[in-house]
């Protein structure tokens, strides 16, 4: 493989501290509740995981695996489910883990799609947010950090596949 070079955007530090701090509001939202977290496949594992591991009210975690086709329409005919969830989500609180939004339309597609489940909330979580790129409107809840219009790989982030096990985030480049 091609090797890259790549800079430190956020460290590992700074990644594990606003990870906790997620966390811990989390767990101050759904005080005396329990919340499922629907890990986004493959890019949000790892972020899903460490988050998960430091809430403090009970968790159930379910995954899904998605991929967005175009632009713009929300539809949820562009948006195809390449693994679906487990179980039901009727009646839970719902918080759909990210790794990163870009241009929104993921999000502005499943969000509709999972609302239709009759879920008791719908929230969601991610670790990075491109606000540049942004397409379409997405409600975001919870957000690690806003980044630069870079492409980045490192805590789950992939480029063709490469280097999502990278303990921190970094810019790629190519
Ligand atoms: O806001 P958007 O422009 O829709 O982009 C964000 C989506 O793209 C990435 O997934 P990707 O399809 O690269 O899959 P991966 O997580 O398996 O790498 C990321 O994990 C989001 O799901
Ligand atoms: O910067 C990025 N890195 C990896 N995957 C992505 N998907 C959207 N943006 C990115």
């Amino acid at each position: 493989m091609e090797k890259h070079n790549i800079s430190v955007l956020i460290s590992e530090e700074e990644v594990q501290k606003r990870v906790r701090e997620l966390a811990a509001q989390i767990s101050k939202d759904y005080d005396g509740e329990s919340v499922k977290l629907i890990c986004i496949l493959k890019g949000s594992v790892f972020f899903t995981c460490e988050l998960a591991k430091r809430i403090t009210v009970p968790v159930i975690l379910d995954f899904m695996q998605v991929s967005s086709y175009g632009s713009q329409t929300v539809s949820s005919g562009t948006l195809k489910v390449k693994k679906e969830l487990d179980e039901p989500i009727e009646g839970d609180n719902v918080i759909i883990v990210e790794d990163i939004i870009d241009s929104g339309n993921t999000l502005s597609r499943l969000v509709p799609m999972l609302q239709e489940r009759n879920p008791k909330s719908l929230k969601v979580c991610t670790l990075l947010d491109k606000p540049e790129r942004r397409e379409v409107d997405v409600k975001v809840d919870y957000n690690g950090f806003n980044i630069p219009d870079k492409f980045v790989v490192g805590y789950g982030l992939d480029y063709d596949q490469n280097y999502r096990n990278l303990p921190y985030v970094g810019v790629i480049n190519l």
